[in-house]
């Protein structure tokens, strides 16, 4: 096709697409975007793109196939494809080299943002407000310096109407291609379609459409049934031809959507290669219906010689024990995992650390009781995978897990996002209104991340639905009353925003009947449980281990990014180290070698500072690129040395056990109360260096008794090893002098 043909038929195409495109014009330039803005948009920081990255990996992980099925078709044609995530946000882009550095200079590359909000009307970010495959051609594009793209988007849902994401084709616009749409929708439809399988392979699945040759192609319609007849999920393809939305459809049973049970299902397709059924859809339209069940451990088919409301109950009672809940299940709380071990409700997250271990008691005794639950820590230290597991372990389970992350979405739109709109409620609304994330999580759990992040206004709105359990949309009269329990996050200090005014006391009263408080990485004993379980994620048939060198980095490591950063070091080590069995620092990327080995070494320092060993060469860091390590190097061991059984430990001053003398207390004021002591009692007084020179002592007494393993000695003493690190470094010149 020559370039002028192509231009004609934009013009054509785009005719229909006129006022689509003028709304979206005028919804930029409502949000004071100019029409010649210099991009200067700025990426996220790389921190933040890889955590965009790992909350998106599942979809990811179903993309990426076609993603590259889809980059087969349209390379040498000076074009790329992009996915992003729910709020625009530009996960990956795989494409021709020459386009991509185009692209790049006005900001089409990952961590950038391409919502409407961000770039004005573009493919991107029309698709996300539409909720509709969009193309957005040349000048079309609101803001000038993006005239040069053509791009065709195409969102993408999960199997119950939520919008995972954005594919996107954008091309140089003298590229155009007609077929370039038809390819990113079909596209956008198969990545729905793993999704759903995934999600519900061990459920009954029907696949249907009203002719029959078109069953087992991407037009059919698939619908996922309970064991009890609910309908808990379907692809677009079903939609469409029921005309309904995905919330719309989870109020349905199958015998109210398609006139039959499940029972008659699995007695008409008892036998293989049984003909698919004719039925009839609530419009009247004639349907093909084909049924699919890979029951997971024991099969159906056991029960398949019954017939009717035996087979059903039957059916129910064997799968129930069994099932997760279809949607944010097991396998979506462990973001996308390939394989390997699956949440399990809160027994998953017991790996043997003591600080853990009396949370999960905490939460269990509250488990089913109402009680919202109020989960701090540190980013990455499994806030949400903690909530989930409650979730998991509650009776709510079979029904929705809703996650919604307070700090991600912009503040003009958490209100829509949360309580819902109807019809044209606002200018940008999409056109049949959308159901909030709190009706979305009716009968289940709303899991409210990043809750200090939450605008004040709004506050007091979540406060109105929590008191008077029910939700009002924006731009209805009419409230819903909901059933929800109400899990919260956050990694702020809610009390200093309470006395900054900036979060409302009555809804943090309203938030935390339970706080729990996860404890950072480093502060855990259990790390090398957490290593094995993750690598076992990773590499299920032939998890690798740790070279000591790597276990000694690992110890000595402050994990800023908690447990998510400990399992993105680990799938990128488990990927290189593949055919392996043990991962060494060659496997580890470089900048994350450069800073552990930094650390290791004044971990070393400090250690051998306390137990007055020389410094030997390879613990000073001649290892330094990690790449030429002998991995069997006899340095000195950060936690290597078994911690012995509390008989042998050495006869510790209780006062020196309990860690809150010390934390709580600074030492002037412990010095002033053991002089007040000293004066009502007739002691002598206890100067103030000799109780921080005492402290002191005593972890490097203990330190030296477990031969310098900082894990032991912070069991011994009660403290963590973060403690003990402080602790020395601040003595350090005093005691490497002294020693
Ligand atoms: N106990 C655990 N065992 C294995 N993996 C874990 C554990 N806890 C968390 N993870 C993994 O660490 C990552 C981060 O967990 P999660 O998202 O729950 O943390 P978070 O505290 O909610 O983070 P943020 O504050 O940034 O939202 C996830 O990939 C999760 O699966």
């Amino acid at each position: 096709m020559t370039t002028s043909n192509r231009e004609v038929d934009v013009a054509a195409a785009a005719l229909p697409r006129a006022a689509f495109i003028e709304r979206s014009h005028q919804r930029s330039a409502g949000l004071g975007l100019s029409r010649d803005a210099r991009l200067a948009v700025e990426p996220m920081v790389r921190s933040d793109l890889t955590l965009a990255r790992e909350r998106n990996r599942r979809l990811y992980l179903h993309a990426a196939p076609v993603m590259h099925m889809l980059f087969e078709q349209i390379r040498n044609t000076d074009s790329m494809i992009v996915l992003t995530d729910a709020a625009g946000t530009v996960l990956h882009s795989v494409g021709d080299d020459d386009f991509l550095a185009r692209a790049d200079k006005v900001a089409l590359a990952p961590g950038a943002n391409w919502a409407e909000h961000s770039m004005g009307t573009n493919a991107v970010g029309t698709a996300l407000f539409e909720g509709t495959a969009t193309l957005v051609h040349g000048p079309e594009h609101f803001i000038h310096a993006n005239s040069f793209l053509t791009c065709s988007a195409a969102p993408i849902f999960d199997p119950r109407g939520n919008m995972l994401g954005v594919l996107d084709v954008s091309g140089d616009q003298r590229s155009y291609h007609q077929h370039t749409m038809g390819l990113v929708r079909m596209s956008a439809r198969m990545i729905e379609n793993h999704w759903l399988s995934d999600d519900c392979n061990n459920r009954l699945r029907l696949h249907f459409h009203s002719r029959a040759e078109f069953i087992g192609t991407l037009l059919e319609g698939i619908l996922v049934v309970g064991a009890d007849g609910r309908l808990l999920g379907a692809n677009r393809g079903a939609l469409d031809q029921l005309g309904l939305s995905g919330a719309a459809l989870r109020a349905q049973t199958l015998s109210g959507l398609l006139g039959t049970t499940t029972a008659a299902i699995y007695d008409h397709f008892r036998m293989p290669m049984s003909a698919p059924m004719q039925l009839k859809l609530l419009s009247g339209q004639g349907v093909y219906v084909s049924a699919r069940f890979d029951w997971p451990s024991r099969p159906v088919v056991a029960g398949l010689g019954l017939a009717g409301d035996e087979v059903e109950r039957q059916v129910v009672e064997e799968i129930a024990p069994a099932a997760e809940p279809c949607d944010d299940d097991a396998r979506s709380a462990n973001s996308g995992s390939s394989g390997g071990c699956k949440l399990s409700g809160l027994q998953y997250l017991r790996t043997g650390d003591a600080q853990v271990e009396v949370l999960v008691g905490k939460v269990q005794r509250v488990l089913d009781r109402d009680i919202p639950l109020l989960i701090l820590g540190e980013t990455g230290t499994g806030k949400e995978l903690l909530a989930r597991a409650v979730h998991v372990d509650s009776k709510r389970a079979r029904q929705p897990f809703v996650a919604v992350n307070c700090a991600s979405i912009p503040e003009t739109l958490i209100e829509a996002e949360l309580f819902g709109y109807e019809d044209g409620a606002f200018t940008g609304a999409r056109r049949k209104g959308a159901v909030g994330r709190i009706l979305q999580a009716n009968g289940g759990t709303l899991f409210l991340d990043e809750i200090g992040d939450m605008p004040q206004p709004l506050q007091a709105r979540l406060l109105r639905v929590l008191q008077e359990r029910s939700v009002t949309p924006l731009g209805s009269n009419k409230s819903i009353a909901v059933d929800i329990a109400v899990f919260c996050a956050t990694h702020r200090n809610l009390r200093e925003m309470i006395a900054a005014q900036t979060f409302r006391e009555d809804l943090y009263y309203r938030l935390n009947g339970l706080a729990v408080r996860l404890p950072a990485l480093r502060e855990r004993s259990d790390l090398e449980a957490i290593v094995r379980r993750i690598l076992l994620t990773e590499r299920p048939h032939d998890p690798p281990t740790l070279s000591a060198k790597v276990r000694q980095l690992f110890q000595c490591y402050s994990w800023p990014g908690n447990i998510r950063q400990l399992a993105n070091v680990l799938r990128t080590a488990a990927v290189m180290s593949a055919g392996e069995a043990q991962i060494n620092c060659s496997h580890l990327s470089d900048d994350f070698l450069e800073e552990a080995q930094a650390q290791l070494g004044q971990c070393i320092s400090l250690q051998l500072a306390a137990v007055d060993v020389p410094l030997s060469p390879v613990a000073e860091g001649a290892d330094r690129q990690g790449v030429t390590a002998d991995e069997s190097s006899p340095v000195p061991q950060c936690h290597s040395t078994p911690f012995k059984p509390s008989g042998e430990r050495q006869a510790i001053d209780a006062s020196f056990l309990n860690p809150l003398v010390f934390e709580s207390c600074p030492p002037h004021e412990l010095a002033m109360r053991s002089t007040q002591t000293a004066v009502l009692g007739g002691y002598t007084p206890v100067p103030q260096h000799t109780l921080e020179q005492a402290e002191i002592d005593m972890i490097r007494k203990v330190l030296a008794a477990v031969g310098g393993n900082v894990s032991a000695a912070s069991k011994q003493l009660g403290i963590s090893r973060n403690t003990i690190y402080r602790k020395l470094l601040k003595n350090v010149g005093e005691s490497v002098e002294k020693i």
